[in-house]
């Protein structure tokens, strides 16, 4: 059990303490100065598992995991008015402070998807885009040239922000597509996508991450692939963790814990195809192979040696 005397809780803590207190989440100086310091007080690898906290530590979590979203989305929403106020649009999103991070992350993510898929997606869904939808981006841009991309987002805000940023591109404004919805109301829609994003904050604890992946499970297409963005170690104190074996309805294909300034981890999964004796309502739970298949590489030369740890690639133990 995890408690507070821990040094590492208690310099996050600190952290949250002034965070909490702050007037606004907004960007400033202030604001930028401790979320900087929250951020890299969380990333280095650590003995912490945020699943063994005890309650007033697991309370103050649940918090802060809220905090940094709200402050995410403003951040998000700040640059994208910026980004948007340019003739084109597209060639400053190095503006963004952490657009090197989406960089690496979406690399990281199409090199996961390419090791699991040998077919290009034709159209994927991404949950939770926001006003500054850079997964999709990047990905459409750089990896999946051919590929039509819908964003989700709850916020009606996001979608009139993010059209402003992609409008201006010939090609990006033919494959971009903008949905203001909960994705919790998109059903027999979902059966469209090869692959579905699910972004790291759609679903801010563990109960709506569950009840998100399960809406997921039962109207995605059998055989369709589910991308989850989850936290390791530390880096649990901002932002939900996702567990193997949440993903009801799923086959776990691989977990990658990236140890750079790429802060999420990735999970890869494919959907069951739907077996005879099983229903839309009652799907099968995810395979989880024994604990033994999950053993820690620190770095897979199959992933273009960026740093991190993987979780084996549960096809290769099935091959
Ligand atoms: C701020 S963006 C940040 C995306 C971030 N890069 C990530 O990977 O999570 C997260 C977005 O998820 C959206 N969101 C949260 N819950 C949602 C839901 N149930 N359906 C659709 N969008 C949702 C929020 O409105 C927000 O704009």
């Amino acid at each position: 059990m995890v408690c507070e005397k821990d040094p590492l809780v208690q310099k996050i803590t600190d952290l949250y303490d002034q965070i909490s207190t702050l007037d606004s989440l907004k960007p400033s100086k202030d604001v930028n100065m401790l979320f900087t310091q929250l951020v890299l007080t969380c990333m280095p690898p650590t003995h912490i598992d945020v699943t063994k906290l005890c309650k007033k530590v697991q309370q103050m979590r649940s918090k802060l995991i809220r905090i940094c979203g709200e402050a995410e989305g403003l951040l998000e929403t700040h640059f994208s008015t910026i980004v948007a106020s340019y003739d084109n649009p597209l060639h400053h999103l190095n503006i963004f402070p952490y657009y090197t991070n989406y960089l690496k992350l979406s690399q990281l993510e199409f090199n996961i998807l390419t090791k699991h898929c040998s077919n290009v997606p034709n159209k994927v869904a991404f949950v939770g885009s926001g006003p500054l939808p850079l997964t999709s981006i990047v990905l459409a841009s750089f990896h999946l040239k051919t590929t039509s991309f819908h964003n989700y987002d709850i916020d009606p805000s996001a979608k009139s922000k993010a059209l402003r940023l992609v409008s201006s591109d010939p090609d990006l404004s033919r494959r971009m597509f903008f949905h203001t919805t909960d994705i919790m109301d998109v059903t027999n829609g979902l059966k469209e996508y090869d692959v579905v994003f699910l972004a790291a904050l759609v679903g801010m604890d563990k109960g709506e991450k569950v009840r998100v992946v399960e809406h997921l499970a039962k109207y995605m297409n059998p055989g369709a692939v589910l991308m989850l963005r989850s936290a390791h170690g530390a880096r649990g104190f901002l932002y939900p963790v996702v567990d193997p074996c949440d993903l009801r309805g799923f086959q776990v294909l691989s977990i990658v814990h990236p140890t750079d300034e790429v802060i999420n981890s990735v999970i890869i999964a494919r959907k069951f195809p739907m077996p005879k004796h099983c229903s839309a309502e009652h799907p099968v739970g995810p395979m989880k192979l024994p604990n033994k298949c999950f053993d820690i590489d620190m770095l897979n030369p199959l992933l273009n040696h960026v740093n991190l740890m993987e979780e084996l690639d549960i096809e290769d133990q099935l091959s």
